[in-house]
């Protein structure tokens, strides 16, 4: 098969962010494959741009996909380089994110194989993964009251629960935590999160999202639960094995929901959704540090993430 073309021209809107046994998209052309270096390294994988033809409307759209940890699952949770994965999709006009994840389930009626839209996150990573953008001389604060955004997440809850009945079941809202691993929590752990209210665990959410809020895109996550972690009382601890075996066993809707997602941004109706005018220029008046005050080496990490702001 002839290799892919390293370019593309037009500003692509939205990404799929693929975790855990969602590597890749298939069902969609591949018409680039995009090796982009950033101030902040290389992203996880290359960024593999897919024409997606919308099933109603026909019009074909351009989408990003990055898999998280790297093409060959190589990368540990705190070992994705999320600030070059952000930036570098930002880049190519980025706007939306779709990210996939395999979660640990902390409720029981979120039963292995459902999908969960999580609306709020507790943080339990440990301060070892680079989380912002805005440091070493230029000071900025973003607002993260509401870690995913809202008018993403009401599309795709109505895309998930138009597949319902059809082997997809649906949980609108949940509080995801967010743990370090790469080892899975402790039973204690596991029910200290149950009794803080947790619904379903990670550990690949943050910084995703704080990164993203703080490039300005929209940014929402889609979980599949995969196992009752380790605090249920009647069934087997998680493992690897019975994350992959889930994921695995779903896969075809996972895709499904991925696909349906897609379709409805395509529509024109979520055109200014998909590019993030709600966010637009968030970013000029977080910065506290005045740019006469920038080193050069911060003016051009911030040029390459902003060009139309700073310059
Ligand atoms: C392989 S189990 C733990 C692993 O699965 C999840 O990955 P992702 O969020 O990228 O789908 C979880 O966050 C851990 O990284
Ligand atoms: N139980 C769990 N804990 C953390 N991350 C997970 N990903 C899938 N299952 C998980």
């Amino acid at each position: 098969m002839a290799a892919l073309p390293d370019t593309y021209n037009d500003p692509v809107r939205i990404a799929v962010i693929g975790g855990t046994g969602l590597r890749e998209l298939p069902g969609f052309t591949q018409v680039a494959s995009l090796s982009i270096s950033t101030p902040w390294g290389k992203p996880s994988s290359p960024i593999t741009i897919l024409h997606h033809q919308c099933s109603t409307s026909k019009k074909v759209v351009a989408v990003a996909f990055l898999s998280r940890h790297g093409l060959h699952h190589q990368l540990a949770p705190h070992e994705v380089p999320s600030r070059a994965n952000i930036a570098a999709l930002r880049s190519i006009g980025v706007r939306t994110i779709i990210a996939f994840s395999a979660v640990g389930s902390l409720q029981e009626e979120i039963k292995p194989r459902d999908f969960v839209i999580p609306d709020q996150v507790i943080d339990r990573t440990k301060g070892v993964r680079p989380w912002t953008f805005f440091e070493g001389g230029a000071v900025a604060h973003v607002p993260f009251a509401d870690p995913f955004d809202e008018g993403v997440a009401k599309v795709v809850r109505a895309c998930g629960h138009s597949l319902e009945g059809d082997g997809v079941k649906l949980h609108d809202r949940g509080t995801l935590i967010c743990m370090e691993g790469p080892q899975f929590s402790t039973r204690a752990e596991s029910n200290l999160y149950r009794s803080w209210g947790g619904s379903i665990i990670n550990m690949s959410c943050l910084p995703e999202a704080k990164l993203a809020r703080e490039a300005e895109i929209a940014y929402q996550m889609i979980c599949m639960s995969t196992d009752y972690d380790c605090w249920h009382t009647s069934t087997a601890d998680v493992t690897v094995e019975m994350v992959m075996g889930n994921m695995k066993a779903n896969s075809l809707n996972a895709r499904r929901f991925v696909t349906a997602v897609l379709d409805a941004m395509a529509s024109d109706a979520h055109s200014d959704l998909v590019q993030a005018k709600h966010l637009e220029g968030s970013i000029k008046f977080g910065v506290t540090t005045p740019q006469t005050y920038w080193s050069p080496e911060v003016r051009e990490r911030l040029q390459f993430l902003f060009p139309e702001y700073f310059n």
